[in-house]
């Protein structure tokens, strides 16, 4: 792991709403595996995660700065979504004897082995590949049920109605006003189920929001979301940001990747193999190794997604196996 530079750990003007500042912090600092940050929200040590013999996760070391939206890229089946579930206490490290203990800390607070409430409650929120809005309840419903300060949660202000009333308006409040950010308070009273894909992404991102997270993880925010509300969504993780919310996504769209990250990390295999600025991680040699060793599992359908060096590695692999076939063929 490499050390950072002392001009990184001065104070930053205006941090952390100065994206630039943000960024001219993280372009001094070493672009490898692990490297430390100026000022990280999460740090996360020795997790594993096993599914019989095969090691899904193996990450020795990541910190993630706070402030800044950092994607985590790699190829199908390369352990994003199951270290996601690590993190927020959906699932858990193996344990290994011998090898070291995974830890991980938020804020400064461990949450190894700390059930997925918990770790909401701490401020890191999550949302899921596949949407979980619930159907059957309309969208206001459904909003409520990511407020952290549920009235029935807490026996004191339960027992009280003055208070659980007050709670309860405070939370309809803060719905209602993100509601109307997300443009979707005209769909205020109808069933989640009725919304469009795109729709519900936003849902599940305003829900998210209703527990005033610190850090905002998105697994897959842009899959299934048609072109009309793309921008939409990336507006608003640009605003997140930029109003000091910590926003970590698993993202196959490279151009969005590209677009809005402050920070690029790189898994494949389990393992991270590569982190530094969009720009530089995109382009590496590593990355498009990784890829390309992965791509036969991928849905080519989302081709257009990639970058276009990505995009050229993959079309000369896929024009040199036609090739091969036809000269086969005609032998
Ligand atoms: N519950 C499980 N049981 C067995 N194997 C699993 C389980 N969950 C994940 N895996 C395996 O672990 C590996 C990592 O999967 P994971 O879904 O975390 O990858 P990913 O990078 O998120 O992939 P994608 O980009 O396709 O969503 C894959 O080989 C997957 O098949």
């Amino acid at each position: 792991m490499s050390s950072i530079s002392d001009s990184a750990q001065q104070t930053i003007p205006g941090y952390p709403y100065d994206r630039e500042a943000l960024r001219s912090t993280l372009r001094t600092l070493d672009q490898t595996p692990g490297v430390s940050k100026p000022d990280a929200i999460l740090t996360v040590d020795n997790i594993e995660r096993k599914f019989g013999g095969m090691t899904a996760v193996d990450v020795k070391h990541l910190e993630v700065q706070r402030g800044a939206i950092t994607a985590l890229i790699g190829p199908n089946g390369a352990g994003k979504t199951t270290f996601f579930n690590l993190l927020t206490g959906f699932d858990h490290p193996s344990k290994t004897s011998g090898a070291p203990q995974a830890q991980w800390s938020f804020e400064g607070q461990s949450l190894g082995r700390t059930n997925a409430t918990k770790v909401a409650r701490a401020g890191m929120i999550r949302t899921f590949q596949l949407t979980k809005a619930l159907s059957r309840m309309t969208v206001l419903e459904n909003m409520l049920v990511g407020a952290r300060d549920q009235p029935g949660e807490n026996l004191f202000v339960g027992l009280i109605k003055p208070l659980w009333i007050k709670r309860e308006r405070e939370n309809i409040e803060r719905a209602e006003e993100l509601l109307r950010r997300f443009k979707l308070d005209a769909k205020r009273d109808d069933m989640a189920g009725s919304l469009s894909g795109g729709q519900k992404k936003l849902l599940e991102m305003a829900r998210a929001l209703m527990a005033n997270p610190s850090m905002i993880m998105l697994d897959e925010p842009m899959a299934g979301v048609n072109p009309a509300l793309t921008q939409s969504l990336l507006d608003h993780i640009q605003m997140l940001r930029d109003e000091g919310t910590t926003v970590l996504f698993v993202e196959h769209d490279m151009h969005m990747v590209r677009h809005i990250s402050d920070w690029v990390v790189v898994m494949a295999q389990g393992q991270l193999i590569a982190e530094g600025l969009p720009e530089d991680v995109m382009g590496s040699e590593a990355v498009v190794d990784a890829y390309l060793g992965a791509h036969h599992d991928r849905d080519l359908g989302d081709d257009d997604m990639l970058t276009t060096g990505l995009m050229r590695a993959i079309e000369s692999e896929i024009a040199d196996e036609v090739a091969q076939d036809d000269a086969e063929e005609a032998r």
